[in-house]
């Protein structure tokens, strides 16, 4: 990708060529972002690589502050519509026996359920809709945003020239702010001059997403089967869908065979029974964040600025809030003259958050496959009690009412101890 940024040069450039800002990617989150900022008025241009949305299985759950922020962005009551609010999140050992269990409410601290279940396509069909009524929005897909990597070295606060490719041929856009939301291999990324850093997980999993109308053993809300052998993710998504998550070792990617095994201890699947698989798709899953979000006035969003595991349901939700905190701080400064110093608070403001779910995530991760003993459980129940991120620990606590900190800590270690009994494990594995 080539980002220029000089100052005084877009006076050079032909007017149609300005756009107040460009938005790299018409994902999720790159959409949320485009709506932001048209509701204040701010007119953007998104370019998109896919003719389409993205078709794969991706995020599955909103918290109650990205409804939020979908209401803010004028898409409340369409994703409603789509949306299947959670029971809450329970940790299930590997006979499926529930060692704990985390409620959330239908109405959260932002006024909507704490858990929502939804299939991204719908949600990013919606959100392009919206868009499409937004005549601040200009969507271009097909278009391939291409890098050469000139004149990056500055910092400057100057209009930023994005150059990409549209059937062959090359164009350029000026622009006073570029939003990286282009995922994982970003190249706006490239452009930042940004670097990984590795928060250490990486597995492979398959996601698999399923309709089927034979009965499902199920309650409504996230299982994550605690498993060291064969740690699992189970939701329903849907009236008929549901979504499994199996992690991989050496095998290869399961065929419909081996799925109908993996998931006969949910649902008895004979040949011949209503089974469709929607999409599967096998990720490695990995926890890392970009060493800087910034170069100037271009900016990395959602997964190009941070990659997680999925185990708490906080991938798409952290990128949803990066749009929300950047982009009414971008209209303030590029339309009321607001203290260039503002966008400083983006990052220092998301990153640590950020990184603070991934770490999350990645506790997580482990818990499901670091074993059955006490200790294990211990740990599983402290990670319950953190999981809901928007306010963390206490507000988890304070919102639930039901529980705190002592008093899990308590129980899991009569759970730990009940279970040791029945088991007879008596050794702590760390
Ligand atoms: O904490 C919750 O209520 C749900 C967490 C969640 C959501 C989606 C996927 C996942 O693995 C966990």
């Amino acid at each position: 990708m080539t980002v220029d940024q000089t100052a005084g040069a877009r006076d050079t450039a032909p007017r149609s060529a300005f756009v107040p800002v460009v938005i790299v990617g018409a994902g999720p989150v790159g959409v949320t972002a485009a709506l932001l900022l048209a509701r204040r008025g701010v007119r953007t241009v998104v370019l998109e690589r896919h003719h389409d949305v993205y078709p794969l299985p991706r995020a599955v759950a909103a918290d109650d502050e990205v409804r939020r922020i979908l209401q803010a962005a004028g898409v409340g009551e369409e994703f409603a519509a789509i949306a299947r609010p959670a029971r809450g999140l329970r940790l299930l050992d590997a006979r499926h026996r529930v060692m704990a269990e985390f409620p959330r409410a239908t109405q959260g601290a932002h006024g909507f359920p704490q858990t929502s279940m939804f299939d991204q396509p719908e949600l990013e069909r919606l959100l392009r809709d919206a868009l499409a009524h937004r005549p601040e929005c200009d969507l271009r897909t097909g278009v391939e945003v291409v890098g050469a990597g000139v004149g990056v070295g500055q910092d400057s606060n100057g209009p930023v020239r994005v150059t990409f490719r549209r059937d062959g041929v090359e164009e350029h856009l000026w622009a006073d702010a570029v939003l990286g939301c282009d995922g994982a291999g970003s190249l706006t990324r490239d452009a930042v001059g940004a670097g990984w850093q590795d928060l250490r997980f990486e597995e492979r999993w398959t996601v698999v997403d399923v309709r089927t109308s034979a009965p499902v053993r199920s309650w409504e809300g996230v299982e994550q089967i605690c498993d060291p052998d064969r740690p699992a993710t189970f939701m329903r998504i849907g009236e008929d869908r549901y979504r499994w998550e199996f992690r991989l070792r050496d095998e290869p990617e399961p065929d419909h065979e081996r799925l109908r095994e993996l998931i006969a201890p949910w649902a008895d699947l004979p040949y011949g029974a209503d089974f469709e698989v929607v999409r599967q798709a096998q990720y490695t899953f990995r926890a890392r964040i970009a060493d800087r979000w910034r170069r100037g006035r271009v900016f990395l969003l959602g997964d190009a600025a941070h990659l997680t595991p999925p185990f708490i349901g906080q991938g798409l939700c952290a990128g949803m809030r990066d749009a929300h905190n950047l982009t009414w701080k971008l209209a303030r400064v590029l339309q009321q003259d607001a203290d260039e110093r503002l966008l400083e608070t983006y990052e220092s403001e998301r990153k640590p958050h950020a990184r603070h779910a991934i770490r999350l995530t990645v506790a997580m991760g482990w818990a499901m496959t670091g074993g059955q003993d006490g200790a294990a459980a211990l740990r599983r129940g402290l990670l319950g009690a953190a999981v809901r991120i928007p306010g963390l620990t206490a507000a988890a606590a304070r919102d639930r009412a039901t529980v705190d900190a002592p008093e899990l800590i308590d129980h899991y270690a009569r759970l730990g101890a009940a279970h040791r009994a029945r088991t007879g494990i008596d050794r702590a594995r760390s």
